[in-house]
């Protein structure tokens, strides 16, 4: 089959804003070819970001916010991706994806004891708007499909992970740090059935909360690490932090702001009372750190299963105090970063959902059941075509699948 063009989007648990990317793909699975042609990002205006954090929060959100925020992202979706068509000097009818992960406000991996209680995970951004502002197919609404399979709906990153850094001679941990930290495990020489994948706890979720209250909203999140390098790693702290049950929860497991949001950062300024405020955000990234390691060694390692290298990825790699304790934390692996790879770490999980959309467009599985915790191998995304040229372009493209 021919070369692809598609766009990858994600907007990510931090709310820091959505990133776009133009891609060339070609094959599936294993053999999947990508090449990266332009990228554009966009950071939330603060109104929007504090839009997007209400709706994450059942004390703050409201139906209505819910239904106009869905449209007015898709629309967002849709701009940007117009103005990324633009700087790259690509037609519309050129493109036959748009894949975009949508912005999550609420994912509840588990049921509770009651029938309706059943778990759920939302993504807002609607795709029929995306697909109409655009005038390309729009692909999304991915972590739903590994849901009804029983899976976690997450990490899914870890399809993609298994087939840029599967490698013969080396076990790698693929370590995303975004608002939530999430490691895709694959062994040397692994066959996909050996993937695992499963959330650490906090990326930088709670070092982006208390630098927004610290510095009285003025920042948020702690750039280049700065403001944790001033301070010292308050021992009793960091060791009350470690207590979270999440911490110790065997995989498959996955959370977010439901866990790491608001109250639990209310809990970490109450135990930190009297601290200065470097040493708040000093002891909590040395924290995020910590957590990682911590879950390598109780659930990933064992006689039979080692790690050589850890791949950092994500807005936290960028962060030279928690690439620091890590290293600490992981005194016997090499630690890389994505760029050691040739993939921007920021990048990274846009090209991932362009990977995922183009597999949903033609029919491959795109997830990986031992990754996320799945009974069986689906089929993730949802397709939506407002305009004819754009569904007759994919019916061209299935015509050639056979
Ligand atoms: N120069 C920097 N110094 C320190 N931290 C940084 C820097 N650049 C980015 N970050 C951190 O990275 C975060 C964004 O990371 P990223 O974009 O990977 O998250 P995300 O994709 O929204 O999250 P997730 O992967 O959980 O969905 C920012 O909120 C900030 O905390
Ligand atoms: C529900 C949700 O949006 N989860 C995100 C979040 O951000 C990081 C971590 O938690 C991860 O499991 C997942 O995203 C990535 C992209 C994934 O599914 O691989």
């Amino acid at each position: 089959m021919d070369k692809q063009l598609g766009i990858g989007l994600m907007s990510g648990t931090s709310l820091d804003g959505i990133d776009a990317v133009l891609i060339e793909i070609e094959g599936s699975s294993v053999n999947t070819k990508v090449k990266v042609i332009d990228s554009l990002t966009h950071e939330y205006e603060s109104d929007v970001r504090h839009a997007l954090k209400e709706l994450c929060f059942p004390e703050t959100a409201s139906l209505e916010k819910i239904c106009s925020m869905n449209m007015f992202l898709g629309r967002e979706l849709g701009m940007l991706v117009n103005k990324l068509l633009d700087k790259a000097s690509i037609g519309k009818e050129e493109v036959l994806f748009v894949s975009s992960h949508g912005q999550t406000i609420f994912h509840k991996p588990l049921g509770g004891e009651k029938r309706m209680d059943v778990p759920g995970t939302l993504q807002i951004g609607d795709l029929s708007m995306l697909s109409e502002i655009t005038g390309i197919t729009a692909v999304g609404d991915f972590r739903t499909a590994d849901m009804s399979a029983g899976g976690q709906g997450a990490p899914l990153v870890s399809f993609v992970d298994y087939i840029l850094f599967n490698n013969p001679y080396r076990s790698r941990a693929i370590q995303n740090i975004g608002g939530i930290g999430n490691v895709t495990y694959i062994p040397r020489n692994a066959q996909k059935d050996q993937v695992m994948s499963f959330d650490t706890g906090p990326g930088n979720m709670v070092i982006d909360e208390i630098v927004y209250r610290i510095t009285e909203s003025k920042q948020v999140y702690d750039k280049d690490g700065e403001i944790a390098s001033k301070g010292n790693v308050n021992q009793k702290l960091l060791n009350k932090l470690m207590e979270h049950p999440y911490l110790k929860l065997r995989p498959p497991k996955t959370t977010g702001r439901e866990l790491f949001g608001n109250s639990f950062v209310d809990s970490v300024m109450s135990n930190s009372s009297g601290l200065p405020s470097e040493d708040i955000v000093a002891t909590v990234t040395a924290w995020t750190a910590k957590t990682i390691a911590d879950s390598y060694s109780r659930f990933i390692e064992s006689p039979s299963n080692s790690i050589d290298d850890v791949v950092i990825g994500g807005g936290g790699s960028y962060n030279p105090f928690l690439m620091e304790q890590l290293r600490r934390y992981l005194p016997n692996k090499t630690v890389y970063k994505h760029e050691d790879f040739q993939l921007s770490s920021n990048l990274k999980e846009a090209i991932a959902f362009a990977i995922l959309g183009y597999h949903c467009l033609i029919g491959k599985s795109n997830q990986i059941p031992s990754a996320t915790g799945a009974e069986n191998p689906v089929i993730m995304g949802k397709i939506s075509h407002t305009q004819p040229q754009a569904f007759q372009q994919l019916s061209a493209l299935r015509g050639n699948l056979h």
